[in-house]
């Protein structure tokens, strides 16, 4: 199967705010946007994927993301993550109506093309399925078959809530890479010891992250 992807991406002014005390206000932003190039320069890489569209209202994000070979839409319609998801969707299925689509985190620096292309295999098994963050707690992908909608429930316990709306938790074997989120310092770390894309590791390159 050839999936879209839809990723969307907070303003850079905004994103990653729980990085802060690790990166400062001078990183932190361009942190973000490292993850969100490494992220997509991997989805776009795996032999599952077709096409991305990224979800954002930053412009500097949006160019750079475009220059990688993503599509971009504008954050409408303004309502959060959830929304923005649901319009990306949107804009993915009146370009391709039958295409699976599968919503992706921004945040995922270490994501292995063969990784994600294995989720996205299973994935393809079941109308609805997702992948629980490295913390399992949160869920870094969300997936929906032709036909069906996506009905993404992002934000606290997304895990817990998407496992309630009928969604299929997937087998976790050999995914490491599409569960590690970035969302602290710590984070940080456990990705840089996964191995990180070029962007993040240039990005992060002098910063020290306190044990
Ligand atoms: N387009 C869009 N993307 C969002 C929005 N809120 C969050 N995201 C993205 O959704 C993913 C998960 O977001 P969060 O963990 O809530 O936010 P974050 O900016 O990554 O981190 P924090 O500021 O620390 O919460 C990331 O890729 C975000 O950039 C939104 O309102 N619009
Ligand atoms: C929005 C989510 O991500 P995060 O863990 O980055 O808050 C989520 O897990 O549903």
């Amino acid at each position: 199967m050839h999936w879209t992807l839809v990723i969307p991406l907070k303003p850079l002014a905004r994103a990653k705010s729980r990085l802060t005390p690790a990166a400062g206000e001078g990183l932190r932003p361009a942190l973000a946007l490292a993850f969100a190039k490494d992220t997509v320069t991997a989805a776009l890489a795996s032999t599952a994927v077709r096409d991305v569209v990224v979800v954002t209202d930053d412009v500097r994000a949006g160019r750079e993301l475009a220059a990688l070979g993503a599509r971009v839409a504008p954050d409408t319609p303004g309502k959060g993550l959830n929304a923005a998801l649901e319009h990306g969707t949107t804009v993915a299925r009146a370009a391709r109506p039958e295409a699976p689509v599968a919503a992706l985190n921004a945040d995922l620096p270490a994501l292995r093309p063969a990784e994600l292309t294995r989720a996205l295999d299973r994935a393809a098994a079941f109308p609805r399925a997702f992948v629980p963050d490295a913390a399992g707690i949160g869920t870094t992908l969300l997936s929906g078959s032709p036909g069906t909608e996506l009905r993404p429930i992002f934000g606290p316990d997304s895990r817990a809530r998407h496992t309630a709306s009928g969604a299929v938790e997937l087998a976790l074997a050999d995914m490491d890479s599409v569960r590690q989120d970035v969302d602290t310092g710590g984070d940080l770390r456990v990705a840089l010891a996964l191995g990180v894309g070029p962007h993040t590791a240039a990005a992060a390159a002098g910063l020290l992250i306190p044990d």
